[in-house]
C-alpha cells in the first residue's frame, strides 16, 4: 500500500528535490554577489553595485525560503518513509506463524530501540534529499574558492575530520541505546502501566503510584546514566574534530587577506572568501548531520532487517502437508516437552495424550500447571523441544502454520479488546465473513453474548475502544463475550480451543454458556471431527467433558471422564470435592 503511494508522490519527490537544490545552490553564488557589489561600490559604479546588490537581495531570499518549501514538498514523501518502516516493523512482529521470536529477551530489545527509532526514517529521508543539494553547494563552494586561491581547496579537507569523528561519535550512541534497551523497555513498562486507564482503579487501592513513579525514574536515571556517559565522550570527540576545521578556517581568511595586502587579489575577493568560508563551516556542520541522521536511519534499517532474518531463520520452511479436511482419530501429544526459548527449565515434561476426534476435553489444574501452555502448543506458536504433536498421525510442524491456524477457533485467557466496530470485533475471528451481520450474530449467540449487541447504541455498527471520541467502553464481562463470539466465527474448525473464556462471567453464566458451546461443538465434531479443549477452574463446567485431563507441574497426573476420576482417589476427586463443599 505505502509503496503504491511511493509512487504516487514522484512528482512531490522532484519538486522537493528541485526547490532545495536551487536554495543550496543561492548561498555559494550569494557570497559571489556580494563580491561583485562591493568591488562595484568601490570603483564607484552606482548602477552596477545597485544591480549586484538587488543579485544578492533575491539570491538572500532564495536561500532563507526555499529550504522551508521543500520541506513542506517533502512532508508527506517522509511520512510514507514512516509509514512504511512502522508496516515493515508490524510484519517482523507478527508476521511469522510461530510467535517464539517474542520470548527471546535479544529480540524484545531490538524492537524497543526500533518503535523509538521509527522516526529516523523520516530524518533519514530529509538528510538524503537535503544531501543533495550539499553535494551541488560544496561543489560550487569549492569552485569559488579555488578561484581565488587553491591552497583554500583545503578548507573542505579540513572539514573531513569532524565528518570522520561525528561517525565515530554517532557509532557510540548507538551501543549505548542497545546496551540501555532493557532499562528502557521496562522504564516505558511502567509508564504505560503508570498512564493507563485500564489499571487506574487497582493501582489506587493498592496505593503503589509512588513505587511506581519512582521505579521508573530509577529505570530511566540507569538507562540516561548510560546514554549520557556516551554522549560525553561523543561530544568532545566531535568538538575536537570541529576544531581541526575552525583552525583552518581561521588560516583561510588569513591567506586571503595576506593576498589582498600584497595586491594579489581585491576587497572584493576578501569579501567573498570570507563568506563562503562561513558556509563552508555551516556546510560541514550539516555534512555531519545529515550523516548522522542517514547512518541512524542506516542503523534502524539494518536492525530491522536483522531482527526480520532472525523471524524468517527460525521458521522453518513451509512444509507441504496440509491438515485435513476433517479428523479422523484425532491430536496425540508423544512425548512432548517443552521449554518456553531463552529459558532452561522444562515447563511441559515427556508428556502422552491422545485427544480422540470429536472429543470436548477439560485441561484441569492447578495455577501454573501447564494448560496454557499445552493450549499454545497445540496451537502450533511454540515447537516442542522433544517429542511430537500429531494430527491424525501427521506431524503438526510438517503442516504449514498458517493453514493450521486457519482450522482453529480460539478464545484466550489475553483475549485482544479490538478497537473495531462491535461487528468487526467479532467477525475477525473468521475473515471472510468479517461482514456478515448474519454470521457475527448466530457466533455471538451461541456465546451466550447476543445481548452484548443489544445493549450497544449503535449496534452491530458501535465503534468500540477509548482511542476514539465516541468510542463505547465495554465492560470486562462484555469484552469477554466478544472474544467468546468471535471464538465462535468459524465453522469447520479442526480445533477449539477455550482457555479459561468465562472468568469474567458468572458461575451461572459460565455454565449456560458450555452448554451452549457444548452443542456447537457437537456440531463441529460431527461435520469435522474438530477436538475441543476446554480450560477452567471451575469443576462444575468441566464435568461433562469427554475427557478430563489433570496436568500438575507440567505432566498429565491423570485423565478420565467425571465420574471415573470423582469415583477415585486422585486429586480430581479431592478438588472436585472440596469445589463442591465451597459453592455449596
Ligand atoms: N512466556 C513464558 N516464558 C517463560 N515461562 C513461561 C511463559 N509462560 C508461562 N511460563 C511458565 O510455564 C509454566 C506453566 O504456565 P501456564 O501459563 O501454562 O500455566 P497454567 O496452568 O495455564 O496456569 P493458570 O491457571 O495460572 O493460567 C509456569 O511455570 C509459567 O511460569
Amino acid at each position: 500500500m505505502a509503496t503504491t503511494a511511493w509512487r504516487t508522490s514522484r512528482g512531490r519527490t522532484a519538486l522537493a528535490v528541485a526547490l532545495m537544490v536551487a536554495g543550496a545552490v543561492a548561498a555559494p553564488l550569494l557570497a559571489a554577489a556580494l563580491g561583485w557589489m562591493v568591488v562595484e561600490i568601490v570603483s564607484g559604479d552606482g548602477g552596477r553595485a545597485a544591480l549586484a546588490g538587488v543579485t544578492a537581495g533575491v539570491l538572500a531570499v532564495m536561500v532563507l525560503t526555499l529550504g522551508h518549501f521543500a520541506h513542506l514538498a517533502y512532508y508527506e514523501i517522509a511520512e510514507l518513509a514512516e509509514l512504511d518502516f512502522d508496516e515493515r516493523l508490524i510484519e517482523v512482529s507478527n508476521g511469522s506463524p510461530g510467535i517464539e521470536h517474542h520470548e527471546l529477551a535479544e529480540h524484545a530489545d531490538a524492537l524497543t530501540v526500533l518503535r523509538q527509532e521509527g522516526r529516523q526514517f523520516r530524518t533519514g529521508l530529509e538528510a538524503l534529499l537535503n544531501g543533495l543539494g550539499l553535494v551541488l553547494a560544496v561543489t560550487l563552494t569549492a569552485a569559488l574558492l579555488a578561484a581565488r586561491n587553491p591552497v583554500l581547496l583545503l578548507l573542505p579537507v579540513a572539514a573531513v575530520p569532524p565528518l570522520l569523528a561525528g561517525r565515530w561519535a554517532e557509532r557510540t550512541v548507538d551501543r549505548a541505546r542497545t546496551a540501555t534497551a532493557e532499562p528502557t523497555r521496562a522504564a516505558l513498562n511502567l509508564f504505560h502501566l503508570a498512564t493507563s486507564p485500564r489499571a487506574a482503579g487497582e493501582l489506587r487501592v493498592c496505593g503503589v503510584q509512588d513505587e511506581l513513579r519512582a521505579r521508573h525514574g530509577r529505570l530511566w536515571a540507569t538507562a540516561t546514566r548510560g546514554l549520557w556517559r556516551a554522549q560525553l565522550r561523543a561530544t568532545w570527540v566531535r568538538a575536537a574534530g570541529q576544531l581541526v576545521f575552525a583552525l583552518a578556517y581561521v588560516g583561510g581568511v588569513l591567506l586571503v587577506v595576506q593576498d589582498a595586502a600584497d595586491g594579489r587579489r581585491g576587497v572584493g575577493d576578501v569579501v567573498v572568501v570570507i563568506v563562503l568560508a562561513g558556509q563552508v563551516n555551516q556546510q560541514v556542520a550539516t555534512a555531519v548531520t545529515l550523516l548522522q541522521d542517514l547512518q541512524r536511519a542506516a542503523g534502524a534499517y539494518r536492525r530491522l532487517a536483522e531482527v526480520g532474518a532472525a523471524v524468517t531463520s527460525s521458521a522453518a520452511p513451509t512444509p507441504r502437508t496440509r491438515p485435513p479436511r476433517r479428523l479422523r482419530t484425532g491430536i496425540e501429544l508423544a512425548g512432548v516437552t517443552f521449554a518456553y526459548p531463552g529459558t532452561d527449565a522444562p515447563v511441559m515434561r515427556e508428556v502422552d495424550l491422545r485427544l480422540p476426534a470429536g472429543a470436548t476435553v477439560a485441561l484441569v489444574g492447578e495455577n501454573g500447571a501447564g494448560k496454557s501452555t499445552l493450549v499454545k502448543l497445540l496451537c502450533g506458536f511454540y515447537r516442542p523441544s522433544a517429542g511430537r504433536i500429531l494430527v491424525d498421525g501427521t506431524d503438526l510442524h510438517a503442516m504449514p502454520l498458517g493453514e493450521w491456524h486457519a482450522r482453529i477457533a480460539a478464545g484466550f485467557q489475553d483475549f485482544v479488546r479490538y478497537e473495531l466496530s462491535a461487528q468487526e470485533a467479532v467477525g475477525v475471528g473468521d475473515l471472510p465473513r468479517v461482514r456478515s451481520e448474519p454470521a457475527v450474530r448466530a457466533a455471538l449467540d451461541r456465546a451466550q453474548a447476543a445481548g452484548v449487541l443489544d445493549d450497544l447504541a449503535d449496534g452491530a455498527r458501535t465503534q468500540l475502544g477509548k482511542s476514539f471520541a465516541d468510542g463505547a467502553e465495554l465492560s470486562g464481562g462484555q469484552w469477554q463475550k466478544l472474544a467468546l463470539g468471535r471464538a465462535m466465527m468459524r465453522e469447520a474448525p479442526l480445533l477449539l480451543v477455550l482457555d479459561e473464556p468465562a472468568s469474567a462471567l458468572d458461575p451461572e453464566a459460565e455454565h449456560d454458556l458450555f452448554q451452549r458451546y457444548a452443542e456447537h461443538a457437537g456440531r463441529v465434531a460431527a461435520r469435522t471431527g474438530g477436538v475441543t479443549v476446554l480450560v477452567s477452574h471451575r469443576f462444575s463446567t468441566v464435568r461433562s467433558a469427554d475427557l478430563i485431563v489433570v496436568l500438575e507441574d507440567g505432566q498429565v497426573v491423570e485423565s478420565g471422564d467425571h465420574a471415573t476420576l470423582a469415583a477415585g482417589s486422585g486429586p480430581y476427586a479431592e478438588l472436585s470435592a472440596l469445589q463442591a463443599r465451597a459453592y455449596g
